[in-house]
């Protein structure tokens, strides 16, 4: 009954009647909401706020005259024709300005219109240019304590500083805690008030440093400190979305740019680390010092040492003209010994003394560096997650974006009682419903009880190499290997020590980045590297990608004697040279342990320092890099004879600075084996096509699931972290190869020691008559010293490394050392010199 009393209520209203009512309803909420409107609005508030300003400023200067007239006619001013008022805006100038001086604020008057005018350049522009609340609560606030201060202080000038209202405050106040007490209040008042709105920075004039510090701060410190200051930021950021967003997933609306926690968060200190555009200077390396410089400490020495050539000061020339016949253990304190400690330290740079480190110009900025933030995609892909999320009945408590260079970080905070696991358990269901490429899901982030989901920007930035190398972690480090690698999804450069990791695997489907990833390190060492610091070993089967770097043989290349390419294709040869690693690498060890130092970094400061003999075979050791494009190729073509050596480099040459950067198209088992990898512990994965390899690489799945271009995983330090890959150009690169490669280099390039093929020696049977020339003296040798070492007869005999081979296979077959046991010294059968003397005797 009653629905249908109802119903033909409805029926009697004339349609035309309940349809005009509804469009009018519509149209006054459209106007509202029209932009237009607002526009309209925020010009009429500027207007409003400029009148304001007018009438008050002229309010100063006219108050004496107007305030009589406003008095006597009151409001009535305002339509008295007769009355002649001196305020620029008129009867209305000097009426409205009295009302707000005079019976309001006093000068305090001022903020009213600051308001409007905040308020209408909100409206105008039509965002938050000014957050409102925050300006209503300075309005408010100042509009409380600031006349009723100017009253207290400024009274008895005539003038109404402070207004009706500051008077009668001032007056209750200095009635309930006297002048005194009101004073003290109020200055404090207004300091609070002050400080509040302009917090302004109180500094003490800054001491002058008493004493210029030269040293770098020791790496892990300056690592340190780098890490926290960025994580400070982080986390300061963080907290201040937290403490913006509401209780529920709700992120703060996306497209309010001010306020917005998800933008906020995303514009992280990248401007920061980049410093001026300038020559790199390389602050950590050994300073070179001018030729003029070098020869002021001889001035007053021993006339041999005074006389040394500017140009080859270097320890070997020095030290052989003045311990000829000197022990170096010798505790007497000799002249000579005196002139090589005051010797200045030993400086590598010496050798190529006017060389010049590439400048950055060299290189090119790709496209801008700015990362676009689209909010409507960022909005959409929140609702999108939000919502997937919700079908498989998982509620988000809170959720943060972090938007990359290539990809965006949707971490997501679950609500209580939702198992991780579950959300691990539908990674590809989540995948799939949100229907992007390369989604990867993290759940849980480590380390945090968050889980992120990233997804690809629609519109990418490329990361120039010019932007790391220029920023400040690649160019104030004390890092032995500095590598640029890219930035990761917030931003930060991720700039490594090759020292550290200590080797490099590197693994890509084919076009997805691995050339341009390994040309990045290349670069980067490059540019932070004098060529006496830094040798590369090139192994490049392809031989396309490498051949570039032909040009700077001389400056920055190693190779085997007796050839003529330094970048290595064919097989054999890339056996061989290996195994001359694994020699250069026996016999570095060797050095350091005479010289008793554990590592590259302390032997070479000892060598520096000038307390290494040359003559005993010491000298200033670069590092060693070893990069092997692709892999892949020759492990399919020498399997163990490549694999051995490249295990036991990985395993043991990182204390003698050899290490290896290794990269390949096809990561499967049976080229990236067990003993690779357990040697590997860095490892960076490019696209690759199936799970499978993701895991091969990286021990999780996941960079198959990445977009390619330089997109990539890296597995270091036990964390995994996204990157995307600094991109340099083939073009850049050559411009800094031809940069190096018209200045002067060594004469040669950095020769690795011989190595003959054992399998050649074999079978050739000694024959005692045929001995070597030099056959006692090395008996003499080894027996001296009690050690059946190979490298010890080429550096004391100076011999090659052959004719040392040659001599110790000799020696056991005349039973003077035993059988080889690899990179161990030989045992020596015969213990003192008589003895020997016998045995030659007895050998004829
Ligand atoms: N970091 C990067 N930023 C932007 N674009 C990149 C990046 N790395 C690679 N690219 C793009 O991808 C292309 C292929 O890269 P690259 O030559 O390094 O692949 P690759 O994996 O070495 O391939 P292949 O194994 O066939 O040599 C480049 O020419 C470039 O256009």
């Amino acid at each position: 009954m009653a629905s249908n009393r109802t119903k033909d209520k409805k029926k009697k209203e004339s349609p035309e009647q309940l349809k005009q009512e509804k469009e009018e309803q519509i149209n006054v909420k459209e106007l509202v909401k029209d932009e237009r409107t607002h526009k309209i609005a925020g010009i009429a508030l500027f207007i409003v706020s400029l009148v304001l300003f007018i009438a008050f400023t002229s309010y100063l200067f006219t108050w004496k005259e107007d305030q009589d007239k406003v008095l006597r006619h009151g409001a009535g001013v305002l339509f008295d024709e007769e009355v002649a008022v001196s305020n620029l805006l008129g009867r209305f100038g000097a009426w409205v300005s009295h009302l707000f001086f005079y019976k309001g604020f006093g000068v305090s008057s001022y903020l009213i219109c600051s308001f409007f005018f905040i308020i209408g350049t909100n409206f105008l522009f039509g965002k938050k240019v000014f957050s409102m609340a925050r300006n209503l609560k300075y309005v408010l606030v100042g509009l409380l304590v600031l006349p009723v201060f100017f009253s207290f202080f400024m009274k008895g000038f005539g003038f109404p500083w402070g207004g009706a209202f500051g008077n009668y405050s001032a007056s209750w106040l200095n009635g309930f805690v006297g002048t005194a007490g009101t004073g003290l209040i109020l200055s404090l008042a207004a300091v609070s008030y002050l400080i509040w709105r302009f917090n302004p920075v109180f500094k003490l004039p800054a001491r002058k440093p008493k004493e210029i510090i030269v040293d770098p701060l020791p790496e892990e410190i300056a690592e340190r400190v780098a890490i926290d200051v960025n994580e400070k930021f982080a986390i300061e950021e963080q907290a201040k979305n937290q403490l913006k967003k509401e209780s529920s997933f709700t992120p703060v609306p996306l497209t309010e740019e001010k306020e917005n926690p998800l933008h906020s968060f995303i514009i992280n200190e990248k401007e920061e680390d980049v410093a001026p555009l300038t020559p790199l200077p390389f602050a950590e390396q050994p300073q070179t010092e001018s030729s003029v410089e070098m020869t002021i400490p001889y001035a007053d020495k021993p006339k041999k040492a005074a006389k040394i050539d500017e140009e080859e000061i270097g320890p070997a020339l020095e030290i052989k003209n003045v311990t000829d016949d000197e022990d170096e253990d010798d505790d007497d304190e000799t002249p000579v010994k005196k002139v090589v400690e005051n010797l200045p330290p030993y400086d590598p740079f010496l050798d190529l003394k006017d060389y010049k480190f590439p400048s950055l110009n060299l290189l090119e900025n790709h496209g801008s560096e700015k990362i676009v933030q689209d909010p409507h995609e960022l909005e959409s892909y929140k609702n999108q997650i939000i919502s997937t999320l919700r079908n498989y009945d998982i509620e988000i408590q809170k959720i943060f974006a972090t938007v990359g260079p290539t990809v965006t970080l949707y971490e997501i905070v679950p609500a209580a009682g939702v198992r991780i696991s579950r959300i691990k358990n539908l990674e590809d269901d989540i995948a799939l419903s949100l229907a992007a490429l390369g989604i990867r899901i993290i759940a849980p982030i480590p380390g945090k009880g968050t889980i992120g989901i990233e997804v690809p920007n629609v519109k990418k930035t490329v990361v120039s190499m010019k932007t790391l190398l220029s920023s400040e972690k690649f160019q104030h480090n004390n890092f032995g290997l500095p590598i640029a690698i890219g930035k990761k999804i917030d931003n930060e450069n991720f700039i490594v020590d090759l020292t550290t990791m200590p080797h490099l695997l590197m693994a890509g489907a084919t076009g997805q980045g691995k050339s341009v990833g390994l040309n990045a390190i290349l670069v980067s060492l490059l540019y932070k590297k004098h060529p006496s610091q830094l040798k590369f070993v090139l192994i490049d089967p392809k031989k396309v990608e490498l051949s570039l770097y032909r040009h700077i043989e001389n400056h920055f290349l190693a190779k085997l004697p007796g050839e003529e390419e330094s970048i290595i294709t064919d097989t054999k040869k890339v056996i061989n040279t290996l195994n001359a690693l694994c020699i250069e690498m026996d016999n570095r060890y060797d050095l350091l342990k005479e010289a008793g130092c554990r590592n590259l970094r302390e032997y070479n400061e000892k060598f520096v320092a000038r307390k290494l003999n040359p003559q005993k075979g010491h000298q200033y050791l670069p590092f060693i890099v070893l990069v092997i494009d692709e892999f892949a190729d020759l492990i399919m073509t020498a399997g163990k004879e490549v694999e051995m050596p490249i295990a036991r480099l990985a395993q043991l040459a990182r204390a003698v600075g050899i290490h290896l950067i290794i990269a390949t198209q096809r990561p499967s088992v049976n080229i990236i084996t067990g003993t690779i990898k357990a040697n590997f512990p860095a490892r960076i994965a490019f696209k690759v096509s199936s799970k499978v390899d993701s895991r091969t690489i990286l021990d999780t799945g996941g960079a198959e699931q990445l977009i390619g271009k330089g997109d990539m995983l890296i597995s270091y330090n036990g964390e995994l972290t996204r990157l995307q890959c600094a991109f340099v150009d083939t073009p850049e690169v050559d411009d800094i190869v031809s940069f190096i490669s018209k200045q002067r280099g060594y004469p040669q390039p950095f020769l690795l020691p011989e190595y003959v093929d054992e399998k050649e020696l074999e079978g050739k049977d000694f024959d005692l008559s045929d001995r070597d020339a030099l056959f006692e003296d090395a008996a003499r040798l080894i027996v001296q010293n009690q050690v059946g070492s190979t490298s010890l007869l080429q550096r004391r005999m100076k011999l090659g490394y052959n004719r040392a081979g040659r001599l110790m296979d000799q020696l056991e077959a005349a039973g003077i050392v035993g059988p080889s046991q690899g990179s161990k010294a030989r045992d020596v059968l015969i213990k003192t010199e008589s003895e020997l003397n016998q045995h030659l005797e007895m050998m004829g």
